[in-house]
C-alpha cells in the first residue's frame, strides 16, 4: 500500500494513546511463559509482540517470526531450555541475513543443541531443547545487546543461574539494563559490574504479580519530531508514560530540547511543547539509542539543521541497512548525506523536494521517520503497512492530529 501525505499541519493541542513498549512486552511475554503467575497489562499490539505470543503458545515444530529481531533472539534462548522439544526457528528473507552466531555460540557453550539449517551463523536454526548444565560464558558485546538479553531472560531458570562476561565495547546498554530491571520486578536478583553480569536462580515462592508495560518511547519519537517541526505553541500529549522509564529511548526528552521541544510529565502522560526554534548543528552518539537515529536525522533534515550522528554500527544489521536507506531517501528529497559503517553526517539544506516517493525497505522506522516531513511538503510513503511491525495504528493516529493522508 502506497499512501500520500498532503502538506499538513497539526492541531494546536492534541493527544495520542500509544500501545505498550515492544521491547518490554517481548521480554515480559517470555518471562510469563517461564513464570505463569505473572499477568501483564498494556502489552504491545505490534506484529512483533503478536508473533512472540504465538511462538510461545504454539505446539508447532516450525516457528516463523518474520521480521521480529527480539523474538528471533529471545526465542533461540527460550527453546534451548525447553527439554524434549524440537523446534526450527525461522524468519523473513531479511531475518536470514541478520547474524545470530554470537548467541548460538554462547548457548552451545552452555550445553545447548542448536544447528544451522541453511547458512552458518544465520537463521533458520534447529533447536533441540535440553537442560543446560554450565553457568559461565563469555560473548562479544558489540554486535547486538539482544544476544545478551536473550541469555539473561532464561538465566534464572538455570540450575546455578548465569555469569556472563561481556567482551569488547558494550552496545545498546539501556536494553540490557531494561532486562535486568524487569527480572528484578519479578523477584530475580542480578548484578552488572564492569563487564560481568550475574543472575541468580529464582527461588522465591510463586506469587501472582501484575506488571504494567509502559508505552513505547521509540514510537513516541515520531511525535517529538512532529512537535519539533511544528509552530511554536504546538502541544502533543502522549500516554502512558513516566519520567523514570526503563526504556533508553526516553533520552528523547533531553535530545529534543535541542530542537526547542520541552517535555512535561503529568500523572500518566507526557506533553511535548514546542517552545522555541534553534538551528544549531547537532552532534550525538546514539550507541545507547539506535532506534531513534532515523527520527532524529529526518527532524534535522526538515529543519535544515546539519548533524553528525555516531555510534550507529548496529544500524547495518537491523530491518534493513538503515544508514544506506537514510542516505538514499534523504538525497532523493534534496539533502546531502555522508555515511560510514557507523556514522552519518547530514549537511545543512534549505529546500525539500515535493512529492518524493519514499522507499521503506521493509523497515517500519523508515516509514514513520519520514512521515513528519508532511508538515513541510507533500510526500509519498511506499509500502506504508510496514508500520505494523511496531505501531499498527500509526497512520490513524497521525490523521487524528491533523495529517491529511490518502491511499
Ligand atoms: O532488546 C531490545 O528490545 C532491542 C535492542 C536493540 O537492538 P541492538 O542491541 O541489536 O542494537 C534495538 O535496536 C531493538 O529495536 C530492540
Ligand atoms: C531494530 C528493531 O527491531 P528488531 O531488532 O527487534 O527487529 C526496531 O524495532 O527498530
Amino acid at each position: 500500500m502506497q499512501i500520500t501525505l498532503q502538506k499538513s499541519s497539526v492541531a494546536k493541542q492534541s493527544s495520542i494513546q500509544i500501545t505498550g513498549s515492544k521491547s518490554e512486552s517481548n521480554r515480559l511475554l517470555l518471562l510469563k511463559a517461564l513464570y505463569p503467575e505473572i499477568s501483564l497489562e498494556n502489552v504491545s499490539n505490534s506484529d512483533d509482540s503478536n508473533l512472540m505470543t504465538n511462538a510461545l503458545t504454539t505446539g508447532s515444530d516450525l516457528v516463523d517470526i518474520h521480521h521480529a529481531g527480539t523474538a528471533m533472539r529471545f526465542l533461540t534462548a527460550y527453546f534451548s531450555v525447553q527439554e524434549g522439544r524440537e523446534v526450527t526457528l525461522t524468519g523473513s528473507k531479511r531475518m536470514k541475513e541478520r547474524p545470530i552466531e554470537v548467541l548460538v555460540k554462547a548457548l552451545q557453550e552452555l550445553g545447548a543443541d542448536i544447528s544451522y539449517v541453511e547458512n552458518e551463523g544465520f537463521p533458520p536454526i534447529k533447536i533441540k531443547g535440553k537442560k543446560l548444565t554450565k553457568h559461565k560464558v563469555s560473548l562479544k558485546a558489540n554486535v547486538s545487546s539482544q544476544y545478551i538479553s536473550a541469555l539473561l531472560l532464561i538465566a534464572s531458570k538455570l540450575e546455578n543461574g548465569l555469569e556472563l562476561t561481556l567482551e569488547g565495547e558494550i552496545t545498546s546498554v539501556p536494553y540490557i539494563k531494561m532486562t535486568l530491571s524487569l527480572l528484578d520486578e519479578i523477584g530475580v536478583s542480578s548484578s552488572f559490574e564492569g563487564n560481568i553480569i550475574t543472575v541468580k536462580p529464582k527461588n522465591n515462592s510463586e506469587q501472582s504479580k501484575t506488571l504494567t508495560v509502559e508505552s513505547d518511547w521509540s514510537s513516541a519519537s515520531y511525535y517529538f519530531s512532529i512537535a519539533a517541526i511544528s509552530e511554536v505553541g504546538t502541544e502533543i500529549t502522549l500516554s502512558s508514560y513516566k519520567e523514570n522509564s526503563l526504556q533508553g529511548d526516553s533520552v528523547l526528552v533531553d535530545i529534543y530540547k535541542h530542537f526547542g521541544v520541552r517535555a512535561v510529565f503529568n500523572d500518566n502522560s507526557v506533553t511535548l511543547k514546542k517552545v522555541s526554534s534553534n538551528l544549531e548543528p547537532l552532534n550525538l552518539d546514539l550507541k545507547n539509542a539506535p532506534d531513534i537515529a532515523q527520527t532524529i536525522a529526518v527532524t534535522c533534515f526538515a529543519l535544515g539543521i546539519p548533524c553528525d550522528l555516531t555510534g550507529l554500527h548496529t544500524l547495518k544489521i537491523k530491518e534493513t541497512d538503515r544508514l544506506v536507506a537514510l542516505k538514499n531517501e534523504i538525497e532523493k528529497l534534496g539533502g546531502s548525506v555522508d555515511i560510514t559503517e557507523k556514522s552519518l553526517h547530514l549537511s545543512a539544506s534549505t529546500t525539500i523536494n515535493e512529492l518524493v516517493s519514499i522507499e521503506t525497505y521493509h523497515d517500519h522506522r523508515m516509514a514513520m521517520a519520514f512521515a513528519p516531513l508532511a508538515l513541510k511538503t507533500a510526500i509519498i510513503i511506499e509500502d506504508a503497512g510496514v508500520v505494523s511491525k511496531s505501531y499498527p495504528t500509526f497512520w490513524d493516529d497521525l490523521k487524528s492530529i491533523g495529517f491529511k493522508i490518502t491511499e
